[in-house]
Order: structure tokens, then sequence, then C-alpha cells
């Protein structure tokens, strides 16, 4: 099962950045006997500042082929990391891959939004997008965590 975290902007060598690759190597190590995993980020770029629209066509290209698509939107559905553990796992079960799509500054294009599968909401307040994916590489990390049994998720 692979999953990847599709992003606009590029993220240079920051704080953000290092957390990322720690939850993400993380998630793929102990992920691997489960079938959980690899993640990957893959950053779209709209260099020419054409806007949303614009951005979602380099992500709709960008997205891993026959995914399950979810969009992470401030507007989208509230889950506990359990329940997003069990999503996960159910689709690692049904042999399918994830993409994840985070918007840029603008959000992400309601046709996008539109096709989306699914829904997740970190709450109904904005988060910069380079935290969002902070947090989604840490849920998915605590995802396997819940999967594999440890005591890393306390309620
Ligand atoms: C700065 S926000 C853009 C907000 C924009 N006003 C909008 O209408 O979507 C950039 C991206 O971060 C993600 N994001 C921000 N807050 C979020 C939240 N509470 N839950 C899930 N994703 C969030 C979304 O993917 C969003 O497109």
């Amino acid at each position: 099962m692979k999953l990847a975290i599709c992003a606009v902007g590029r993220l240079r060598k920051s704080p953000e950045l290092a957390l990322i690759e720690d939850y993400l190597e993380r998630f793929g190590k102990a992920g691997r006997a489960m079938g959980l995993g690899p993640a990957s980020v893959i950053e779209v770029e709209d260099k020419k500042n054409l806007g949303m629209e614009a951005e979602a066509a380099l992500i709709e290209r960008a997205v891993l082929p026959g995914s399950v698509l979810v969009t992470l939107d401030e507007r989208g559905d509230l889950v506990s990391s359990p329940e997003f553990a069990a999503r996960l796992g159910g689709w690692r079960d049904a042999a399918r891959d994830v993409t994840f799509v985070i918007g840029g500054a603008d959000g992400i294009a309601p046709g996008l939004r539109a096709k989306a599968d699914w829904s997740l909401s970190f709450g109904r307040m904005v988060w910069p997008h380079m935290l969002v994916r902070v947090m989604l590489a840490e849920q998915l990390y605590r995802a396997g965590q819940i999967l594999a049994g440890t005591p890393y998720h306390r309620v």
C-alpha cells in the first residue's frame, strides 16, 4: 500500500521538513511488517501563480493512479486518531493506495474537492499548509502505532 502526501509549494530545509521526514521514516519502518506505507511527499508548484485551478490540474496529474483521494480541508470530517487508523487499515486491507491532498494559500479548487473520496479536517480552524503536512505525517505514524497495538497512542 503506497501513500502520498500531495502538497502545493516547495518545503525548504526547515524544522517542519525535519519533522515530516522523521515521522514518515518512522511510519515507513514500522509499517513495513504490516503492509502499511511507504509514504512519500509529492510537491507541486504553480510557478506562474495561475491560482487554485492551475494548482488543481497539477495535483490531479500527481495523484497516485487509482488511489483513494483524500482532501485535507477544515470543512471536512472530524475523526479521532483510532478512527483514522481504522480507515487506513481498511484501505490497506482493500489493497488501495491513498493520496492525501493539501492545498496552497487559497485552498483546494472546488472541482477537485468534489472529486475526493473523503475529506479530512484537523479542526475548524485554518492551519498553515506546512503545519498541516507535519500534522498529517504525525497522524500517519500514530495510526501505524495504533494498528500495531503499541502504547504510543494514549487516550
Ligand atoms: C492555508 S490553508 C488554505 C485555506 C483556504 N482558506 C481554504 O479555503 O481552503 C492551506 C491548506 O491547508 C489545509 N488545511 C488548513 N487548515 C486545515 C484544517 N483545519 N484541516 C484540514 N486541512 C487544513 C487545506 O488543505 C488547505 O487547503
